[in-house]
């Protein structure tokens, strides 16, 4: 678009408004507006959730914040993190992972769930009688091979691996390298005796690690398996995997999840479908669906074929508590600037995770050094930041999600003056080094030059907000890498999606309630497997038209089907979501992206500038219109 052509539309009257799009301008419709559509008065009145907070927040559940899951999303939580190191039984997770959904639900607020594997960690056992030791300076300690729990002079950890071959002189780091032991004297096989350099408190299952030694332990542990299993069964939308070293990692627990897929197919092939009791129906997933897998960088030899792993995985998480012990901690500010810029040069969302704000766990304010290092992530370009005990044991959960998200705030607008004009300059550069070769992803054909032009149309013309439709994920991700300067709100029938888009930085998914997209013959991925013909025109009217739209909402005709009335609709589902539409005023300018007139689904091929509400009320005329000349010609 031309400058001129720009500061013309920036400069344009408001269009006259309709009583429907008049209703958000004024607070008590808007009260009756969003009870009407689900949208609790809490979710309306909070703070949080009214503001545009670009960073996401990721929060560990555990024993402190469980009853606060309610409080948790109203201050700010975008996804919650379930720690299956800590739970031995996965079954003792659906009461949890129920109220998230439930909340959620009862909010109208899109929460996703990060359900984090164990992996081969290595950890202590539980103490007896007291629930944690003390280690002192200078004196020796026990370490042991069992299954029992440990006591005031004895270490316990079940896993073999480690007390059979460790070396005298070896280190043994512990709470994530806060706690340090070196190795005195072998005993037996299960028994070696150290002393303690750096002391202090001991509690159940922390961490051990041993830089020193390389330990052969297989990537996803047989209590992975049944974890994960646990997790598809519960449609988790994201599956975390620890201590992943090579592509293969992950290649093992994609494998799993294709596992499970192919039986439930199989099963509902063979009309034996399994009961599902996830509370999540199969309209909700999209075609294909399994868990996301986000990929922790915690070891250096993960490092060494980063590219790979970036490449298999779904995501990244900077896994900043064991990539500090297992290599050393000054490296750890540059290693997770170049994972956050590669994350984003593949257009996969990044966390940066662990010991946030620490202090918070038993402090009501952070130090200066934490807010640094929260806004900091920021600055790099994550999609997230993640809390761990600050939220699982602390004693202020509330108060450091709400932390979190005023730093984050607070930097996300300091680095719009540090980019100049704005985010529109990239954090990244899109450059062809960076690029992951022989992504298995697939991208379709105009995906990256549409996103491009989005974002630069609607930072060129001062839109409010970018209104983006999927039936992918794939179009708000490329335009949250791009870091326009305003929100993406993601128009998406489908609740998978939905859900994991709250992830992403920038990105507020809105659930189509009236769009029904039809999926004519195939996913894109079946496509690109089968590389089917794809019939043009299947199962609509119009014969260019492969959308197909119900207008009843507006009061319409009842199958029409037009360009115009998926956009009345994507606006009706935009003013009915209060949390989004805050921040969105009738009349303001918007930059709408979609796949309209494609041969299937997926496919993004168009922008339209428009004013917010223009397309219900030019729909409506044209409604008014249609009618008239009806009427004209019975007459
Ligand atoms: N489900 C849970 N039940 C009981 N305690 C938990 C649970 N989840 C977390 N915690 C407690 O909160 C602390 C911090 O949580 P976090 O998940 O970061 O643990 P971690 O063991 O340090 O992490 P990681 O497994 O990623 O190394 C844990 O050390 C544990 O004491
Ligand atoms: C989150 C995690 O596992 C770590 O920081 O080590």
């Amino acid at each position: 678009m031309s400058r001129q052509g720009a500061s013309q539309l920036i400069t344009a009257k408001p269009l006259q408004q309709e009583p429907l799009i008049d209703a958000i301008k004024d607070s008590d419709e808007l009260e009756k507006l969003s009870l009407a559509a689900g949208i609790s008065q809490e979710v309306l009145h909070s703070n949080e959730h009214l503001q545009e907070r670009r960073t996401k927040i990721v929060a560990t559940l555990g024993p402190t914040s469980v009853p606060k899951i309610k409080e948790l999303i109203v201050a700010g939580v975008n996804v919650f993190r379930l720690n299956f190191s800590h739970v031995s039984d996965p079954e003792s997770q659906r009461p949890v992972i129920e109220s998230i959904r439930k909340e959620s639900a009862a909010l109208g607020i899109p929460v996703a769930i990060l359900g984090d594997l164990c992996g081969p960690k290595i950890r202590c056992n539980t103490f007896a009688p007291t629930p944690s030791i003390q280690l002192i300076p200078g004196s020796t300690i026990r370490l042991v091979h069992s299954s029992e729990p440990g006591n005031a002079t004895t270490i316990t950890t079940s896993i073999s691996q480690i007390v059979g071959v460790i070396a005298i002189g070896h280190r043994v780091l512990l709470n994530d390298g806060n706690l340090r032991l070196v190795v005195t004297e072998r005993v037996s096989a299960d028994e070696v005796l150290c002393q303690v350099v750096v002391g202090g408190e001991l509690k159940a299952k922390k961490g051990i690690n041993v830089p020193d030694m390389a330990i052969a332990l297989p990537a996803v542990t047989e209590k992975d398996k049944s974890d994960a299993k646990f997790m598809f069964k519960m449609r988790l939308d994201y599956v975390a995997l620890s201590f992943v070293q090579r592509a293969q990692d992950v290649g093992d627990l994609l494998e799993l999840f294709n596992n499970l897929q192919s039986q439930e197919a199989l099963a509902r092939h063979n009309g034996n479908p399994l009961p599902d009791t996830s509370g999540i129906s199969l309209d909700q997933l999209e075609e294909d669906w399994r868990p996301h897998i986000i990929s922790k960088i915690e070891t250096p030899q993960s490092l060494l074929v980063i590219d790979e792993i970036i490449n298999i995985s779904d995501g990244i998480m900077v896994a900043r508590g064991d990539l500090g012990v297992e290599c050393s901690l000054e490296q750890v500010p540059l290693i997770q600037k170049t994972l956050i810029r590669k994350t984003n040069a593949a257009d996969k969302p990044v966390i940066t995770a662990t010991q946030m704000l620490e202090s918070m766990i038993n402090a009501p304010v952070p130090t200066r050094a934490e807010v640094s290092d929260v806004a900091n992530a920021v600055f790099d370009g994550t999609d997230a930041v993640m809390l761990s005990a600050e939220c699982a044991t602390g004693e202020f959960p509330i108060e450091t999600v709400q932390m979190m998200s005023s730093i984050c705030r607070n930097a996300e607008a300091g680095s719009r003056l540090l980019q100049g004009r704005d985010f529109t300059i990239p954090l990244y550069k899109r450059d062809k080094k960076e690029k992951i070769i022989g992504s298995e992803k697939y991208v379709s054909e105009f995906a990256h030059c549409i996103a491009d032009a989005a974002v630069a149309a609607a930072s060129e013309a001062s839109a409010s907000a970018m209104i983006v439709f999927t039936t992918t994920s794939e179009m708000p991700i490329f335009c949250s890498k791009r870091r326009p300067s305003m929100p993406i709100i993601a128009v998406t029938p489908t609740g998978s999606i939905y859900r994991r888009l709250a992830m992403h930085f920038g990105i507020f998914p809105v659930l189509s309630n009236g769009l029904k997209i039809s999926t004519v013959s195939g996913s894109i991925s079946r496509l690109r497997r089968t590389e089917v013909e794809i019939p043009l025109v299947p199962q609509t009217h119009h014969e260019n038209d492969s959308h197909t739209v119900s207008t009843e909402s507006l009061g319409g005709g009842p199958r029409l089907r037009n360009t115009d009335a998926i956009l009345a609709l994507t606006e009706r589902d935009v003013i009915e979501n209060v949390s989004v539409v805050k921040f969105l005023k009738v009349g303001d300018a918007v930059c709408y992206c979609a796949g309209f007139h494609g041969p299937f689904p997926g496919l993004s091929n168009t922008i339209k500038m428009s004013r917010f509400g223009e397309s219900i009320r030019s729909e409506r005329a044209h409604l008014n219109w249609s009618e008239s000349l009806r009427r004209l010609s019975i007459g």
